[in-house]
């Protein structure tokens, strides 16, 4: 199995997160602080992501990275390769996004003179706290709502990119960097924007019991959010969201096919 993939997507994840940390460092307070564990486990999971992707399509297609150009796949083979990445991704992804989520809601940050404590006191404070009360099981709260996020969404993040390199592209020849940038941003919005829906519900059932009310499930969650809040909760952090997905998606797309190129 090639690893190069893997490799490539471990440093394009961790060169994304760099230039998505100020919309992080907004959205999340004090997770983003330090960048160590983010960068740790960002790039974890995007080497996942890339890794399972690019082998999925070899797989599918026998054909390697750099014969990609010369014999493109077909969309549905990049639908279907991107959806095992997410799949994949999204259980090295559950523990970390569950621990990014708490520390985003919790209301006391910081520890305050006089006031309440926080909670958590930080990313590792934060998973010993959940796996002493909850077990091993406690990590990946909303583990299911991400997969359902991730699976589909991943698909199109790849088949954006690929239709988009495509189209700006003479073929048989590799895409220029204006074009890799443009089409990876844009395959980070258009994930984002279809991610979106779910990912307001993963949230919520990965807070479920702790401030507000517990939920019976995904579908009850979403339902009495809908009754409550009106459609209009599904498209909660969309603008956010897809401000910080164009510049990560563009680095990381960027940095990706470079590295492969490089390596050659
Ligand atoms: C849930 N969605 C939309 C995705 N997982 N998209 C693919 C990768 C996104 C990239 N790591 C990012 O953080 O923007």
């Amino acid at each position: 199995m090639p690893v190069e993939e893997f490799v490539a997507g471990w440093i394009s994840g961790a060169l994304g997160l760099v230039l998505g940390h100020p919309f992080d460092t907004v959205k999340l307070l004090g997770f983003f602080k330090g960048m160590s564990f983010p960068i740790a486990s960002i790039a974890l999971v995007n080497s996942v992501l890339f890794g399972v992707y690019s082998n999925s399509l070899l797989a599918l297609t026998a054909t390697a990275h750099r014969e990609r150009r010369a014999q493109p796949p077909s969309y549905t083979h990049v639908f279907i390769a991107g959806c095992t990445g997410g799949f994949l991704q999204a259980y090295f992804l559950a523990p970390f996004d569950l621990i990014k989520v708490r520390l985003q809601n919790q209301t006391e940050p910081r520890a305050q003179l006089g006031g309440s404590s926080p909670q958590y006191r930080g990313p590792m404070h934060c998973a010993a706290s959940i796996f002493q009360k909850e077990g091993p099981r406690g990590l990946f709260r909303g583990a299911w709502a991400l997969t359902l996020r991730d699976t589909p969404t991943v698909g199109i993040y790849f088949v954006t990119y690929e239709v988009l390199c495509r189209q700006c592209t003479p073929e048989r020849q590799n895409p220029s960097s204006a074009t890799v940038l443009v089409a990876g941003g844009f395959a980070g919005i258009t994930s984002w924007v279809a991610a979106t829906p779910l990912d307001v519900i993963k949230s919520r059932m990965q807070m479920d019991g702790l401030k507000r009310r517990a939920y019976q499930g995904m579908l009850d969650c979403m339902v009495s959010s809908v009754q409550q809040e009106g459609l209009g909760v599904f498209f909660r952090g969309v603008t956010i969201n897809s401000a910080r997905a164009f510049p990560v998606n563009a680095v990381t797309f960027l940095s990706y096919e470079y590295l492969l190129r490089w390596w050659g």
